[in-house]
């Protein structure tokens, strides 16, 4: 069984994340996982604190000579701004607690119930571990199960389709991860590139107007073999084991497996991928609106998934609150923030489909290390062209 858990604030000293199952022999260098998180970083409309952060992960433990042991993986990603504010976050008693007190909860963000769940009187307590910060453990995680998909034939592609009200055109093209490969100077990773100056243009009003912006991104996996997931039982189910992983990415707050909410208001006959045989390639759909998974199982089309994200709850432009210690009415005043992270959540995205696909298959197939679960997704390949 896969697992992972992250540790970590936004201004402390790193991100950890601990993942266990992981198959022996999986080769992985620290610049794979770089890539991955340099990825993360970029994208049009982010604030000040990327500009301060390099991200890159060290091993601490269960990769050796390039390869994974089996042991359990440490990955350690270390906050740059963690210097700016050491005596701020400092666990002992020199941490200069009173100072820069948190105590006015922004409308959007996890201030105010955390702190009522918590029974905190500093709002720091919460924002420092509610923060997107933490997505960086998760790119990290998500860059390992990358790479065991890939040595699986496996590939996983992402894309920005809109920013607030700029929408991209579809990608149904199966070239797809060609064309993102091609992106390296887009800014938004957008393959439509006409769409991409728009957004950075709704942007840039945005951001001159103090305002924030969300969008929606789509991830594409390839390769993705029928089988993974189950009908049976409701935690089983791969469409909401998905829907679950990217949900839990902060700000999304919507999520789509295939042609999803446009499916609700078309009839069955156009919905539904009607189902053809070969004998060269078995059983195959010409369409694939049910984006790879029907009955909670992938049904061996490419898995197509789509999350929406808010837009970013930390404004220049002030909103309403309530002070949490004088009950007094204020309008927030910000230091810095992002003022559109889409990009940076479609990579998010990848990583937590990607975490959530190997551990389908480690589920599925078994397997300790890298070499018995290759033989078992290709004898499972064979097995299936044959039914
Ligand atoms: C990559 C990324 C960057 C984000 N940057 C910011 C930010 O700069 N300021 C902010 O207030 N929220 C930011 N957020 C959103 C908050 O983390 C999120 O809204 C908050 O944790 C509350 O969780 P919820 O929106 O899921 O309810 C970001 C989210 C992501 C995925
Ligand atoms: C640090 C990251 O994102 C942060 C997510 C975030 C939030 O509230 O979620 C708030 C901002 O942090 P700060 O308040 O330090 O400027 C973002 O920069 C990151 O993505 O690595």
């Amino acid at each position: 069984m896969l697992r992972f858990l992250t540790a970590g604030e936004s201004h402390g000293p790193a991100l950890t994340a601990i993942v266990e199952g992981m198959v022996s022999g999986l080769p992985v260098t620290d610049e794979y996982i770089n890539k991955q998180l340099a990825r993360r970083q970029s994208g049009y409309g982010r604030g000040g604190r990327m500009q301060i952060e390099r991200d890159r992960v060290t091993f601490l433990s269960g990769v050796r000579g390039g390869l994974t042991t089996g042991s359990p993986i440490t990955l350690q990603v270390v906050n740059q701004d963690w210097v700016n504010w050491s005596d701020i976050m400092a666990p002992g008693p020199q941490a200069r607690l009173n100072e820069r007190v948190v105590s006015r909860p922004r409308p959007g963000h996890a201030d105010l119930p955390g702190a009522i769940k918590y029974n905190q009187r500093d709002i720091r307590n919460i924002l420092e571990r509610s923060s997107a910060r933490e997505t960086a453990a998760r790119v990290a995680v998500g860059s390992l199960a990358r790479r065991l998909l890939e040595e699986l034939d496996i590939s996983i592609v992402g894309y920005v389709c809109r920013i607030g009200t700029v929408e991209a055109t579809r990608q149904e093209n199966p070239d797809l991860p060609k064309l993102l490969e091609s992106l390296a100077n887009s800014q938004l990773l957008c393959p439509d590139p006409q769409a991409e100056a728009e957004m950075v243009k709704e942007i840039d009003q945005a951001k001159a107007e103090g305002d924030s912006l969300g969008g929606v991104f789509e991830i594409h996996a390839y390769g993705v073999p029928p089988g993974l997931g189950s009908h049976v039982h409701w935690d089983r189910k791969l469409d909401s084991r998905l829907a679950g992983a990217l949900m839990s990415v902060q700000a999304i707050k919507g999520v789509e497996i295939g042609h999803g909410f446009a499916a609700a208001a078309a009839p069955g006959s156009q919905v539904h991928d009607q189902i053809y045989y070969a004998a060269n390639q078995g059983f195959y759909r010409r369409t694939n609106r049910a984006g790879g998974i029907e009955g909670g199982i992938s049904n061996g089309m490419p898995i197509v998934v789509r999350a929406a994200m808010k837009p970013i709850p930390t404004l220049y432009k002030p909103l309403l609150s309530v002070d949490l210690h004088t009950k007094e009415p204020y309008q927030a005043s910000v230091e810095r923030s992002d003022v559109c992270a889409v990009p940076a959540a479609c990579v998010v995205g990848e990583a937590v489909v990607a975490w959530e696909l190997a551990a389908a298959l480690a589920e599925k197939f078994g397997g300790d290390s890298l070499a018995e679960i290759k033989e078992r997704v290709n004898r499972w390949r064979q097995l299936v062209r044959q039914v």
